[in-house]
């Protein structure tokens, strides 16, 4: 941790949030696009907040297993740095996706063992970052791909290096963060409901109070 951890913001649905990422100098912002979620944005309202970003912020789509023609109206009408893909994406997937879209890709994983990690090895070489989130359990009624606020065990990253930058989130908030990447190792952490007010509504103080800790 320190004043060069890189901070990812995601699931922005208002220009206040907006204003609070260019404040902090977020290194990243996510956008998603996925019906189920109470953050899911129009391509309308996307293209807005995105274009009220600050340059050095990289906008992020966000997408669950979204096929081309979908991706091809988010890109067309955004204009995102990179994609995020938080589904069930195979390593070919990905190279695909690259290949057609010319994006930058970050691969989400779901971790809940170190078996979990093994699995992520087949995407080190083609994803340019891998996000590591925690494996939503079966018992969780309702549970998205991500954003539910969960974490895992950290010391499962303890040592971790991969071919590609990487970057830590689940459950993580402006209390816990510290801890999480002093345990993990990462040099870079993403935020969707810790730093909410409720479900979809990002709240600036948190959002100030969350990039305080990670550059702690
Ligand atoms: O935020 C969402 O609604 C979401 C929906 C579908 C897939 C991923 C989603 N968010 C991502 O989940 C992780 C962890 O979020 P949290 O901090 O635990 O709430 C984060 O990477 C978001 O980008």
């Amino acid at each position: 941790m320190g004043a060069d951890t890189k901070i990812k913001i995601c699931g922005l649905t208002t220009p206040e949030a907006v204003a609070a990422v260019n404040e902090i100098r977020a290194d990243m912002a996510g956008l998603v696009f996925f019906p189920k979620s109470p953050r899911n944005v129009s391509i309308s309202d996307a293209c807005a907040l995105a274009g009220g970003l600050a340059s050095s912020v990289q906008s992020v789509a966000l997408v669950v297993d979204a096929p081309d023609h979908e991706l091809d109206e988010i890109i067309g009408g955004v204009a995102p740095n990179m994609l995020q893909l938080h589904g069930a994406e195979t390593p070919e997937r990905v190279a695909q996706v690259k290949a057609r879209t010319g994006l930058p890709v970050m691969k989400a994983l779901a971790i809940a063992e170190a078996d979990d990690l093994t699995a992520a090895r087949a995407y080190e070489k083609v994803a340019d970052w891998l996000l590591f989130d925690a494996k939503p359990p079966k018992s969780l009624a309702n549970a998205l791909p991500g954003g539910n606020g969960l974490v895992f065990d950290w010391t499962l990253l303890t040592g971790f290096e991969s071919a590609c930058p990487w970057m830590l989130s689940g459950g993580l908030d402006a209390d816990n963060v510290a801890e999480a990447a002093r345990i993990s190792g990462a040099r870079a952490v993403d935020v969707s409901s810790g730093v909410e007010s409720e479900p979809g509504l990002k709240d600036p103080d948190r959002i100030r109070a969350f990039a305080a800790a990670a550059r702690s």
